[in-house]
């Protein structure tokens, strides 16, 4: 059923490299050929593309997606009132199951709105692997390692790191890859990150953590370690190629430096910074300095959708405003952060059509009346669009979504199933 050659015809083909037409022939997990040439006759499958837009599966770098079950709790708080009073307690009532739930639902959400891969860091890892592996995604996932200073709870978080590496990496052909994931440097000891910084360079492991979200967070590693967040990672170690900094919003200039020089992979989340009001984070100014800029949306109790296509508007639209500069943050740029500067950050090697390359792929239907006049498909994707407008996913080859219609997972029992989740723990 899956791995077989999928034949897309005639669609116009938008990703970091420009704009095109063209068939594209898929076969195995990978794209096999992309040209004029390709006939119905080649494949199992043929998809016809008439009329459509194909790009690369959207990559979202920050998630929690477990925390679509607590969608609409605590809005219009700061992040520390909304982790302290509402997000962390609501969160100690977690388990497997819940978070299977919530994983389940927020990949159905990920796929409706053309997402293929992302980066998640949360609790309950193997149950999130599940969904995953039953939705057809790909993925990063790390234990939240959080040890407020403790040295027992540091052993524990460790550990229930080591677990998951041991039962999730690899799963599911290679979708499924876990990183470390120690929370942030204000809720992580100077020991936990230096152990996590050991750790993945001797497994050669990805490091996913939260960096300079708020500027409390930047007075706080300030008074603590007499160095900015940036700087105080650098020292113990954790900033690397295949760390990915989520947020990283109040950034001084000479970090910025360090980020570049780190070649650290920055997750831009600006519908979270802008719903906390955490801030603006630097975006244009990193791009300058070469950082790997990649967009994520955050969990959904802080944005509060996990739709790729609004972040995209509102990521552009943010640095136009903060810069005052309508120039700043053009389409093709986003568009390019979304898909692959996504999958460099990851280390997937997708994010691009092109022969040889994963086959993650989304095609949008063109033909809807807020894309019309259909004549500038960057435009249109960035600031017209929206998720609703996914037609058909394939990842690693797969089908997942075909005409608006889900061929993996039972969506009608999924939201059932979150509905009695998020009941029992909020309700
Ligand atoms: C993995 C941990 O990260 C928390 N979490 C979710 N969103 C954010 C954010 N914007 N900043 C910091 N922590 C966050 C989750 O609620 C969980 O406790
Ligand atoms: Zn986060």
């Amino acid at each position: 059923m899956d791995n077989e050659s999928i034949l897309i015809t005639g669609p116009e083909i938008l990703d970091a490299g420009g704009i095109r037409r063209g068939s594209v022939l898929i076969e195995d997990n990978r794209i096999a050929d992309v040209s004029n040439t390709l006939s119905p006759g080649d494949a199992d499958t043929v998809i016809d593309g008439t009329g459509k837009l194909l790009i690369p599966g959207l990559v979202n770098t920050h998630t929690h997606l477990s925390m679509t079950l607590f969608r609409g709790i605590a809005d219009d708080l700061p992040l520390d009132r909304w982790l302290n009073d509402h997000i962390w307690p609501a969160e100690a009532r977690l388990n497997g199951d819940y978070c299977y739930a919530g994983a389940l639902l927020g990949c159905i959400e990920m796929i409706r709105s053309g997402t293929t891969s992302f980066n998640d860091m949360y609790f309950y890892m193997d149950h999130v692997a599940r969904a995953v592996e039953e939705a057809g995604l790909r993925c990063v996932i790390s234990h939240g390692m959080i040890d407020l200073g403790d040295t027992e709870k540091m052993t524990a978080e460790l550990r229930e790191s080591r677990r998951i590496i041991k039962e999730c990496h690899g799963m599911a052909d290679d979708r499924i890859r876990v990183a470390l994931g120690p929370h942030s440097p204000y809720t992580c000891s100077e020991e936990l990150l230096k152990e996590t910084a050991a750790l993945a360079d001797k497994n050669d492991l990805m490091i996913h953590i939260h960096v300079s979200e708020t500027e409390n967070e930047v007075s706080e590693v300030s008074r603590s370690h007499g160095m900015t967040p940036v700087e105080y990672l650098d020292e113990v170690g954790v900033l690397g190629p295949r760390t990915v900094a989520a947020h990283c919003v109040w950034l001084k200039d000479w970090e910025i430096d360090i980020l570049a020089e780190r070649d650290v992979k920055v997750s831009h989340n600006p519908s979270s910074n802008m719903k906390l009001a955490s801030g603006v984070s630097p975006v244009a100014r990193l791009l300058q300095r070469g950082v790997n800029v990649s967009l994520g949306t955050d969990g959904a109790a802080s944005n509060n959708n996990l739709d790729m296509f609004q972040e995209m508007k509102t990521a552009s639209l943010l640095q136009k405003v903060n810069l005052e500069d309508p120039t700043a943050l053009p389409a093709m740029d986003v568009f390019s952060m979304a898909t692959l500067n996504g999958a460099r950050a990851l280390g997937i090697d997708a994010g691009l059509i092109a022969p040889g390359k994963l086959a993650d792929i989304v095609i949008l239907n063109t033909r809807r009346p807020h894309l019309t006049p259909w004549r500038n498909p960057p435009s249109h994707t960035v600031y017209s669009a929206s998720g609703a407008d996914v037609d058909t996913v394939i990842c690693d080859g797969r089908i997942l979504l075909r005409d608006g219609e889900l061929e993996v997972l039972e969506e009608k029992y999924v939201m059932e199933l979150a509905e009695a989740a998020a009941a029992e723990l909020t309700g």
